[in-house]
């Protein structure tokens, strides 16, 4: 204990984070400039993608013979203890607060029968027993989880919970994106795509599966016309065990380019309302389907959304059209997403339907948002254009799934072409002493080469005594945004650079929310202000001073080089980083109420942590090894420094849910022994929610731990480790969100730094 008490007596040196000189602003997310625009979630909230508490109710899992474990990891998954029943008449409000477990059989008497008000059924099939689920269970239950005993991928079933209980969607998030893509998978066996889904996947935000294109084989050599419900369940549990992207499901008609037939609209509903069950986030609904039934899937969506679907083959198809604006109307009704898709004859037809998506979206700004594109070669040029959901293939395809269909990098090389996409320098800016063992220029080129996208890439240093250093990189005509490792303090930026501090009149550059909490930026994104709604005079004015907001310090700056109308937005990604590492394996709900241990040598290292924790709704954030500042403190759960003895052994006797169940670490191998203790002392106790395993993250970069890596020695005191890399990867996926506007999925760059997840 002596080092604790050495380390306490010399607090670190603190970081200030503390009020800003630039007021966070709103950004309008209407832009002009193609995919370069970042979305970023200024105000309060922690923006779109972010945890919520979701269903209350009581969560029963329905399990088969000789699969009770299942109900041990949705409990551990969700944070709480877990009891067995008999039936659903014995899970009353007593039971809140549990996960309960009844057996398949035993759920089959009253599942019908359940106070729906009080209890939500998941009915948990395990497909590798040779049996399809049972059609009543399934049929009844609220939702339907398939899984594989082995290999068995928990990411899957913590991915599934939280959808379904409403903790995490994406939704909004995605909506707030400047581009979406989804790519439209034709494979008759997706587990011919798995190989290659991370390529496959790379710019796109979510992936379709097409069930009308899936061929079920048959014993006597032939395919059933449509795939079976337990095949199409199958095929849609392989594809989320290898994808952390959103799945759109369609089941499109003959009509409509696809192969299911028409007779039989009831059919459409049992195969859509199953994949709400299934937790499947988007849900195709074709627009002639009967309303009743549309109404029907819409109000009984659950978390999922529903993409209303229209195509037009016929070649009649008008945007100029009272027909036209009827289908946007009649498709609102019961969407989330309106999709309109139609064959044109002249390229003109493309402008027709500009007109007709800037009309429908002044006119109705409450109606969803509008996917609309046309066909053929003539519509390639509004594939282009359209910002929504654009449906793209890949050249590992085996087919498109529609005619004129383009990839997402040849979206880009167009934009590019038609000046859309003007190329820019991207910068990696690291100091000397932090460079990165990750390869991360050659990983971007990569990503910039795949998506067809023509910016360069560079890994530059910056003094690390000097923070004014990065203003060469930042302050030119060609500047697209840098990704900054390590972070540091925008104070100290501000300070430190004329440039910096001259932007935005003078008021300095714009912050996010997070950033201006956490205090420390690692992300500049740079924002042309015709889309934005700041009232911020052009940065690239220069500004005399006596109209500026100057403080009278240093010298008044008069050489931006930026262009014109652009912002500078200084943002924290690492805090996502922390948080989608954190819930990899956990839904939020195991996090929230409970306390963490954070361990640092300075509160820079640590702020980024407190907001990820904030996010996740910890409840008490014991410190050891630093100070916190009061402005970092008033933004993050209640804070206990551990300060003696007696403040740990008092942490450590706490004897219900809110014992520390997390702890974060960022101090490197010379305080190892510290580490060491704080695991074994929270390790050893507390495990009062008996079946969750704790959780251990270190921050500190793993290739400077030996053999006394921190993660093997919390493993072997029962936590759950996860590393820097982990975090880095995460926090590389949300940079390049922020810095090019696309997806690149979590996989996709654990694969290129070398190590797969699979
Ligand atoms: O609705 C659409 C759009 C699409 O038809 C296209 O035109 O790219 C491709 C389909 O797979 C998808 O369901």
């Amino acid at each position: 204990m002596a080092t604790v008490q050495q380390l306490l007596a010399s607090p670190g040196a603190t970081g200030s984070p503390g009020s800003t000189s630039g007021s966070p602003k709103v950004i309008k997310m209407e832009i002009e400039r193609a995919s370069q625009s970042p979305s970023l979630h200024n105000g309060n909230a922690f923006g779109g993608g972010t945890p919520q508490t979701g269903d209350h109710r009581v969560v029963v899992i329905v399990y088969g013979q000789g699969q009770d474990l299942i109900v041990s990891v949705f409990a551990e998954v969700l944070g709480k203890p877990y009891k067995m029943r008999d039936s659903f008449k014995d899970v009353g409000h007593e039971e809140r607060g549990h996960v309960v477990g009844i057996l398949a059989a035993d759920a089959k008497s009253d599942v019908e029968f359940r106070n729906s008000e009080n209890v939500v059924a998941i009915n948990a099939h395990c497909t590798g027993l040779g049996m399809p689920p049972d059609l009543h269970l399934s049929a009844h239950c609220d939702y339907e989880f398939l899984y594989t005993e082995s290999p068995f991928f928990r990411r899957d079933l913590a991915r599934f919970t939280s959808f379904v209980l409403g903790q995490i969607s994406h939704h909004k998030e995605l909506m707030e994106k400047p581009r979406t893509y989804f790519i439209s998978t034709t494979f008759p066996d997706v587990r011919a795509a798995l190989p290659n889904i991370d390529i496959l996947t790379v710019g796109a935000d979510a992936v379709e599966i097409r069930v009308d294109l899936l061929r079920e084989p048959l014993a006597d050599g032939s395919f059933s016309q449509v795939p079976s419900l337990a095949y199409v369940g199958e095929q849609v549990m392989l594809l989320r065990q290898r994808t952390e992207l959103p799945l759109i499901f369609t089941t499109r008609c003959t009509r409509e380019n696809g192969r299911f037939p028409m007779d039989d609209p009831e059919l459409y509903y049992k195969y859509l309302y199953r994949a709400i069950q299934w937790g499947v986030e988007y849900i195709d609904v074709e627009l002639w389907l009967p309303e009743h039934m549309r109404q029907k899937l819409y109000e009984n969506r659950g978390s999922s959304r529903i993409m209303s679907a229209f195509h037009d083959f016929t070649g009649n198809f008008r945007w100029p059209s009272s027909y036209a604006y009827d289908v946007f109307r009649r498709s609102s009704q019961y969407a989330d997403i309106v999709k309109m898709i139609a064959i044109i004859n002249e390229h003109n037809e493309n402008f027709e339907l500009e007109y007709f998506r800037s009309k429908v979206r002044s006119e109705h700004p409450e109606a969803p948002p509008l996917s609309a594109v046309n066909m053929g070669e003539t519509g390639q040029f509004s594939r282009t254009l359209n910002k929504v959901f654009t449906p793209v293939t890949h050249p590992l395809l085996p087919i498109i799934a529609a005619p004129g269909q383009m990839s997402t990098a040849e979206i880009n090389a167009a934009l590019s072409l038609l000046g859309q996409l003007p190329k820019k320098n991207i910068y990696g800016i690291s100091s000397v002493a932090s460079r990165s063992a990750t390869p991360l220029a050659p990983f971007y080129e990569k990503c910039l080469n795949e998506l067809g996208l023509p910016h360069h890439f560079a890994i530059v240093e910056r003094h690390p005594g000097n923070p004014g250093s990065i203003e060469p990189f930042c302050n030119q005509k060609g500047f697209g945004g840098a990704y900054l490792d390590p972070g540091f303090s925008h104070h100290s930026l501000i300070k430190a650079s004329p440039f910096f501090s001259s932007l935005n009149n003078g008021s300095g550059p714009s912050l996010t929310e997070a950033a201006r909490v956490i205090g420390i930026f690692d992300t500049i994104v740079v924002q042309s202000a015709s889309s934005s709604t700041s009232n911020s005079s052009p940065p690239s004015v220069p500004s005399s001073p006596h109209r500026r907001a100057h403080d009278g310090h240093g010298p008044v700056y008069h050489h931006s080089a930026l262009p014109p109308n652009t912002t500078l937005i200084l943002d924290n990604a690492s805090w996502k980083g922390i948080m989608s590492a954190l819930t990899r394996d956990l839904a939020p709900s195991a996090y929230a109420g409970r306390s963490a241990v954070v361990l640092a040598s300075t509160s820079d290292d640590a702020a980024a942590v407190f907001y990820a924790m904030k996010a996740l709704r910890i409840a008490k954030i014991y410190t050891i090894g630093f100070r916190t500042p009061s402005s970092l403190a008033r933004n993050a759960p209640p804070i206990e420094q551990f300060i003696s003895l007696e403040s740990l052994q008092r942490a450590r006797s706490v004897a219900d849910e809110t014992a520390p169940f997390v702890i974060v670490s960022a101090l490197g191998p010379d305080k190892s022994h510290l580490v060491g203790m704080m695991i074994r002392a929270f390790g050893a106790v507390g495990g009062h929610v008996s079946n969750t395993k704790k959780v251990f993250l270190n921050l500190a970069d793993e290739a400077t731990w030996n053999k006394s890596d921190p993660g093997t020695v919390a493993e072997k005191s029962g936590f759950t480790a996860y590393g820097a890399a982990d975090v880095a990867a995460f926090t590389t996926v949300e940079s390049l969100r922020l810095l090019i506007g696309q997806n690149v999925p979590y996989s996709f760059v654990r694969l290129a730094s070398g190590r797969s997840l699979f």
